[in-house]
């Protein structure tokens, strides 16, 4: 996050002295944002830079213990900088929260600087290999140079003069990284499938009739139904994370051509796809340990790492809840926009469903259940603006009613996003397949079906609402699902082996090419300090005066 945000947040000046030395690796940085007291609200930051133009420096100061910054990745022991943001005061005027270089150790003895109290946080649910730290300031002075100036300055007399045109070109950095963990959702997820899959392939458990042999797990329905969405998800979260960073580029561009007009829909579709991605991959790859069994909640089966790394992205670069809140505040407008007869950007033209007043006709052709996801989520947002029409006629203020309909804002937030991401994957591999052979078409469209048909069987509710859906059309899609399940079945070793995934990467003693999943446990076993000696010494220590009734 240090390098995008210098990218992103410098001028070119700032750009010239500072990129070189951390592309170099001459400095290390970190992104030092979240507080001990906040993290979703970034207007409520309390960690201050008042600009002094006596000395032309910036002081920094930690007013309060909730002002410490907390949870910057390598900020205990690790780095040297830091962009801090802060509460700009210059003149006596507060303008905000800016980012600021902050030099937090010495480059040589790498001793923090007089003035900087930093550590780490402790240890954590993962993400262990990261010293995640604190940091306060006590009257610390930095240069006024160390101002990140491409979108607001502070002249040497204390002038503060704001230079970029939209208010949130300082958000600018999160947006990146939200866009970058799609494609981590979907990265780590591919590892997880591809460890449950391949295990499920060599594990064999029960057998119907006494006589035969026990069965493949994999062979199993249900397991099937725990696994293959993962496949179909890891897919359609990839696809998705290749369509949004080239509308991330896109947008980037416009910008630099001074036009922010796309920034909004960008903003909703990154907060949303970064939401739903993360929640989906942390819920996914907990399902692949539940479907590995005890030896799936083994160190060694690189399951429960890669759980409590991806159930850590939900939380951070903005929350879930959050995150869908800020997608909903743009599907309101689109709403509106609707109303006035305005057009609509092309992710949420849809919304016109919204005012037929008829239920959409159900067709349980994958188009017809994309235009159903869309129903869905045209019919759940109107839903949600008359809630919240009726909460501002009862005379509630805007503020009041919003709040009070944030359960049904994210609802129609989520149905957004699913209904974009169903688009997106079956366009996504049709464009993509043109060329290919029909086998590999045949395999991703069942993929693709997959994905459709569990998430219409999900969501049976809320069709009922929006379409025509009826109780037999239902059953037909359930017993449609189940029979796909079984075609998939065959290809599906080859299937996750096509994730292309080495060994060295899914760290697995379950996922490993070779399938000698029962060897390499025992090897792993032997890994353990409690097999260095028969007799543990706390046997003498602790158990034998126990049973001798001497502790
Ligand atoms: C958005 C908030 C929640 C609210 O902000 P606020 O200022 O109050 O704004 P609002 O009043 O709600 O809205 C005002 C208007 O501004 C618009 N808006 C808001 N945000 C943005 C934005 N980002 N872009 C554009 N527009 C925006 C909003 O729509 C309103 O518009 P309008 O008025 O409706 O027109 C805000 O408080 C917020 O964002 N909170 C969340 C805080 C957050 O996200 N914190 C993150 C801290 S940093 C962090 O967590 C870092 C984590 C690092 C972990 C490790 C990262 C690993 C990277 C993985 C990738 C690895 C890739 C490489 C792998 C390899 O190489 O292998
Ligand atoms: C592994 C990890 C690494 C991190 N790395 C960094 C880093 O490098 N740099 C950095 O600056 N930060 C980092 N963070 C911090 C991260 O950005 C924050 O944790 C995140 O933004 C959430 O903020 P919070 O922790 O204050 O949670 P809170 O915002 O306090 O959320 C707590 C609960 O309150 C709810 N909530 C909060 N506000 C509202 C609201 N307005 N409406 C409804 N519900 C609400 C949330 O949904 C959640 O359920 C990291 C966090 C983790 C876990």
């Amino acid at each position: 996050m240090f390098v995008p945000t210098l990218m992103g947040q410098c001028t070119p000046e700032q750009q010239a002295y500072w990129l070189p030395r951390a592309l170099d690796m001459q400095i290390i940085g970190t992104y030092a944002q979240t507080e001990l007291g906040h993290g979703t609200f970034i207007r409520g930051l309390e960690t201050t830079a008042t600009y002094d133009p006596e000395t032309e420096t910036f002081v920094m100061n930690s007013p309060t213990l909730t002002s410490y910054k907390w949870w910057a990745g390598g900020l205990a022991k690790t780095v040297n900088y830091c962009i801090v943001v802060a509460q700009l005061y210059t003149k006596g005027v507060c303008h905000g929260t800016h980012p600021f270089i902050v030099q937090i150790r010495d480059e040589e003895t790498h001793m923090p600087r007089p003035g900087v109290k930093v550590g780490d946080i402790g240890p954590k649910l993962g993400f262990n290999t990261a010293d995640n730290g604190y940091l306060g300031f006590d009257n610390y002075r930095i240069p006024r140079d160390n101002m990140m100036m491409k979108n607001a300055q502070v002249l040497k007399d204390g002038t503060y003069v704001k230079v970029a045109r939209h208010g949130k070109a300082t958000y600018g950095t999160m947006v990146f990284v939200r866009v970058l963990l799609v494609n981590e959702a979907a990265f780590n997820l591919a590892k997880a499938c591809t460890i449950a899959v391949r295990y499920s392939a060599i594990r064999r458990q029960c057998s119907p009739d006494s006589e035969g042999s026990e069965l493949q797990v994999l062979d199993y329905s249900t397991q099937q139904h725990k696994l293959f969405i993962c496949i179909a998800t890891a897919h359609a979260l990839q696809l998705n994370s290749t369509w949004l960073w080239k509308t991330f580029s896109d947008t980037l561009a416009a910008i630099k051509q001074g036009n922010v007009d796309t920034l909004p829909e960008l903003h909703a579709l990154s907060s949303c796809l970064k939401a739903l991605s993360t929640a989906d991959a942390a819920s996914l790859i907990e399902q692949c340990r539940h479907a590995c069994g005890g030896h799936g909640y083994m160190m060694s089966s690189g399951l429960p790492y890669l759980y409590a790394f991806v159930t850590a992205t939900r939380t951070y670069e903005g929350d879930y809840t959050i995150l869908l809140l800020q997608t909903a505040r743009f599907l309101v407008k689109a709403y509106e926009q609707v109303e006035a007869g305005k057009p609509l950007t092309p992710t949420v033209s849809y919304l016109s469903q919204a005012f037929t007043g008829k239920k959409l006709p159900w067709d349980s052709s994958p188009d017809g259940i994309i235009r159903a996801f869309q129903a869905l989520a045209a019919g759940k947002l109107s839903s949600t603006v008359k809630s919240l029409r009726k909460r501002l006629e009862s005379g509630l203020s805007y503020e009041q009613a919003w709040e009070l309909s944030t359960i049904q804002l994210n609802g129609a937030a989520e149905a957004h996003c699913r209904a974009v991401m169903s688009q997106n994957y079956k366009s996504e591999i049709e464009r993509l397949t043109v060329n290919s052979s029909p086998n590999v078409k045949l395999v991703l469209q069942q993929l693709y079906k997959v994905y459709l048909y569990y998430w219409a069987l999900e969501r049976t509710g809320d069709l009922l609402l929006y379409t025509s859906i009826s109780e037999s059309d239902i059953f037909e899609l359930q017993l449609r699902y189940e029979g796909l399940l079984k075609e998939i079945r065959p290809n599906a070793v080859g299937i996750v082996d096509a994730f292309d995934l080495r060994d060295e990467v899914l760290h697995s003693a379950l996922g490993s090419y070779d399938g000698n999943v029962y060897e390499r446990l025992m090897a792993e076993a032997q890994k353990s300090p409690l097999n260095a000696e028969p007799v543990n010494q706390t046997f003498h220590t602790y158990l034998k005066p126990m049973m001798k009734g001497k502790l």
